[in-house]
C-alpha cells in the first residue's frame, strides 16, 4: 500500500498553513513528523483525513485520488485511522467499550480487543469508567482504540502526550509490531529522541513547506559532538580550522563533520578538544533533536548558565 499526497495547500481563511506538500510513504513504514507548535502538523493530518477543506493537492492511496465527495472520504476513512483527541471520550463508558467501538467501526475483530488490553497492560483499569482515569490513562485507551481499529494507515498525532517514561517505551514497542504488520504510521511528536528509536524518517515542517526529510537509513556521517558555551566554541575556532559543515546548535552543542578530516587532523582536534574544560564529547551522526535545532535556530538557554569559563583556556 502507498499513501501519496501531491502539492498540496491548505489555508485558514487567507492565511496558509501548508503549501506544495508532496510525499509517498509505503506500507511497513514509520513517518515522524515534527515542527515547533503552530507549523501545521495538526492541519496536515486532518487535510488528509478531509476533515478540513483543501485549497488544491491530491490525496491517493495505492493510486486511486481521493476526493472531498462523501463516498470518497469514507472511504478514506475505512483506510486511515486519526489518534482520538482525549476531549472525544466518553466520561461515562469504559475503556473497553471504547475499544470495542473502534474494532467494531474499522477492523470487526472484537476478539483482538482482550490481547490489546493486555499488551498495553491496561487490565486493572480498562473496565473502569473514563471519567476515573488519569492523564496517561486516557491516553493510553486513545492509541489502543487506533491499534483496535487495525487500519493499514494511522495517523497518530501527539500519541505520546502525557505518557510516563514506561508507557512510552511500552506504546514505541507497539508502534515497532505494527509496523512490522505493514502498516503506514505518521507519527507527529515533540520526543525528538524517541523519534530516533523507531522512525524509518522524520519529516520537518517549516515555512509552510517539508522544508527537510532526515533519512534514518541514508547512511549518515559522524560528528564530534561536543557540549560547549558560544564562547568556547569561539575560542576553539580561532585555535583550530574547523571543517565546513560544522555547526553551533542551540548554543550548546558544536557539531563538527569528520567526513573531510584525515585521521591525522581528527586527532589533533580530538587532542584540543580534550584540553577544554567540561566539554563532554560524543562522536556518531546527528539525531532528530540535532537537526531540530539545526533547521529551527533553537536556543538551549539552560546550558550557558553556570558553564562560563571567561578566564579558562580552551
Ligand atoms: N481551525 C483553525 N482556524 C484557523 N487557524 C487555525 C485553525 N487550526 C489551526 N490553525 C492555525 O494553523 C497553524 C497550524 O496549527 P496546527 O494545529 O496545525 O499546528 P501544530 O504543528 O499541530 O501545533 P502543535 O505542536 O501546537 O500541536 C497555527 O498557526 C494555528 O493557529
Amino acid at each position: 500500500m502507498t499513501l501519496t499526497i501531491t502539492d498540496m495547500t491548505v489555508a485558514y481563511g487567507d492565511r496558509v498553513v501548508l503549501e506544495n506538500i508532496s510525499f509517498t510513504l509505503n506500507e511497513g513504514q514509520i513517518i515522524g513528523l515534527v515542527a515547533p507548535n503552530g507549523t501545521g502538523k495538526t492541519t496536515l493530518f486532518n487535510a488528509i483525513m478531509r476533515f478540513i477543506p483543501v485549497r488544491s493537492g491530491t490525496i491517493e492511496v495505492d493510486g486511486t485520488a481521493y476526493s472531498a465527495k462523501d463516498k470518497d472520504v469514507l472511504a478514506l476513512h475505512k483506510l486511515i485511522t486519526f489518534f482520538p483527541n482525549q476531549a472525544d471520550l466518553h466520561e461515562n463508558f469504559s475503556g473497553t467499550e471504547h475499544i470495542q467501538m473502534y474494532a467494531d467501526m474499522w477492523s470487526g475483530k472484537r476478539d483482538q480487543v482482550q490481547a490489546i488490553i493486555k499488551r498495553l497492560e491496561m487490565e486493572d483499569y480498562v473496565d473502569r469508567k473514563v471519567s476515573t482515569y488519569s492523564l496517561g490513562m486516557r491516553q493510553r485507551l486513545c492509541f489502543a482504540m487506533v491499534v483496535a481499529a487495525d487500519t493499514p494507515i494511522m495517523f497518530m498525532d501527539e500519541v505520546m502526550n502525557g505518557l510516563d517514561p514506561e508507557n512510552v517505551s511500552l506504546v514505541s514497542d507497539i508502534l515497532i509490531d505494527l509496523r512490522r504488520d505493514g502498516k503506514i504510521i505518521m507519527v507527529a511528536s515533540h520526543l525528538l529522541d524517541n523519534l530516533d528509536e523507531y522512525a524509518d524518517k522524520v519529516f520537518f515542517l517549516k515555512d509552510k513547506q517539508l522544508h527537510f526529510v532526515f533519512d534514518h537509513h541514508v547512511d549518515k556521517i559522524d560528528y564530534f559532538k561536543l557540549m560547549c558555551t558560544q564562547k568556547q566554541a569561539e575560542k576553539l575556532e580561532e585555535s583550530i580550522a574547523l571543517p565546513e559543515g560544522t555547526m553551533h546548535l542551540g548554543n550548546s552543542m558544536l557539531c563538527i563533520p569528520l567526513e573531510t578530516l584525515n585521521e591525522k587532523e581528527q586527532l589533533a582536534l580530538y587532542q584540543m578538544i580534550r584540553q577544554m574544560k567540561d566539554g563532554a564529547l560524543t562522536v556518531g551522526p546527528l539525531g532528530t533533536g540535532e537537526y531540530y535545532s539545526h533547521l529551527y535556530g533553537l536556543e538551549l538557554h539552560s546550558y550557558d548558565r553556570g558553564h562560563e569559563h571567561e578566564t579558562e583556556p580552551v
